[in-house]
């Protein structure tokens, strides 16, 4: 496991899917936030049911770990249709995808996680089966190629992706709805919290659920996770006996997150490696993405997806067309002393 893993928006393991999937809200009521898509959503399904036609096609956008895939499930479960899971990495010719929608039954919702990732001939071939419920099989190759239609079960399509601005124009015009997904506020995680402790039937206090909301980086995934580890430390250390044994409180929610390396802001040793070496050794920058990798030692990738945009959202760093810069609120966190400034930003 990476130092970053911890607070990675990415699901860790086999264990934590299994975790997730005990934890997921089934119903539109149940799922918290995002007030704004739950409404469009449930209108949406309101109408094609009252037409008793299939849901428009969906797509949802956002960061990982916001209930992309527990929204794709919702989707199916509330109109009574079976929901059938695939990916872009997945799709990887035109035949997988003529494969999986030939194989619909009528009405049944198909989920494409990370559908940014889908071969382009594939998708070439999505917007004929979205737009008519119909693709054209070639069949032969060169002057004696033909291609075959075949109609397809009526369907919809439920496409998940974390980079929206990658999917070409014409399948996103295809899709009748766009959610975009917003990272959530430390009340809605508190929320998030609170229903998964009721489910896994844990005794926390509420100090120790805002302090755990405070430090998940605005994800449920991630607020799932450190409460998972919590508990773990409250099963091990807490020296309660019969009911109160392994109740969560304020300490055990510093204690745990502290041997776990997760600060007040969410901030886990890798942000705060990048974020000392551009203070300390770059003077705040402006520093290239490429040179700041190497100097901590991670993938240019990693930073730039996953380091970065918490670090941009909270208000430590800045992405300018000359590198990347600290912000003044960096400097005062890190209590850090810019050379030729005191502290409090006064010119020496
Ligand atoms: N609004 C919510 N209310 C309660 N729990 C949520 C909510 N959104 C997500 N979760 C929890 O977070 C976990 C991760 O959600 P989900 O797998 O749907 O995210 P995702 O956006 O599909 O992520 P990825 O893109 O990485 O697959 C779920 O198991 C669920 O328990």
């Amino acid at each position: 496991m990476s130092d970053h893993d911890i607070v990675s928006p990415a699901p860790e393991s086999e264990a934590e899917l299994a975790f997730e999937g005990a934890l997921r809200p089934r119903s539109l009521a149940e799922f918290v936030g995002q007030t704004r898509v739950r409404g469009q959503l449930q209108l949406l399904l309101q109408a094609a049911s009252l037409q008793n036609r299939t849901p428009d096609h969906i797509l949802l956008a956002g960061p990982p770990g916001l209930g992309k895939t527990t929204l794709a499930m919702i989707v199916a479960h509330e109109s009574g249709r079976s929901l059938r899971m695939s990916s872009g990495p997945a799709i990887q010719h035109a035949g997988d995808l003529a494969a999986l929608l030939s194989s619909l039954v009528p009405g049944e919702v198909l989920f494409i996680d990370e559908i940014h990732r889908m071969a382009r001939s594939a998708e070439e071939m999505l917007y004929l089966a979205m737009e008519d419920f119909r693709i054209d099989i070639m069949v032969g190759k060169g002057a004696g190629a033909t291609s075959i239609p075949l109609d397809l079960a009526p369907f919809t399509l439920v496409g998940a992706t974390t980079r929206a601005g990658l999917l070409p124009n014409p399948l996103r015009d295809r899709f009748g709805f766009t959610a975009h997904l917003e990272f959530y506020d430390d009340a809605e995680l508190e929320r998030v919290l609170e229903r998964a402790a009721r489910l896994l039937e844990l005794d926390v206090d509420r100090g120790a659920l805002a302090e755990i909301a405070g430090r998940c980086r605005g994800t449920p995934r991630i607020a799932n996770r450190l409460l998972r580890r919590v508990r773990d430390y409250a099963l091990v250390h807490t020296s309660g006996s019969g009911d109160r044994r392994g109740a969560v409180g304020l300490d055990a929610v510093h204690a745990a997150l502290e041997l776990y390396d997760v600060d007040e802001l969410g901030l886990d040793r890798l942000d705060r490696a990048v974020m000392k070496i551009l203070l300390e050794r770059f003077d705040g920058g402006p520093v290239g993405l490429n040179t700041l990798a190497v100097s901590v030692g991670e993938e240019a990738e990693t930073i730039e997806s996953v380091v970065e945009p918490f670090l941009v959202r909270i208000g430590l760093l800045t992405r300018t067309p000359r590198g990347r810069v600290a912000t003044p609120a960096a400097w005062r966190h890190f209590g850090v002393q810019r050379a030729g400034q005191t502290l409090f930003g006064d010119d020496l």
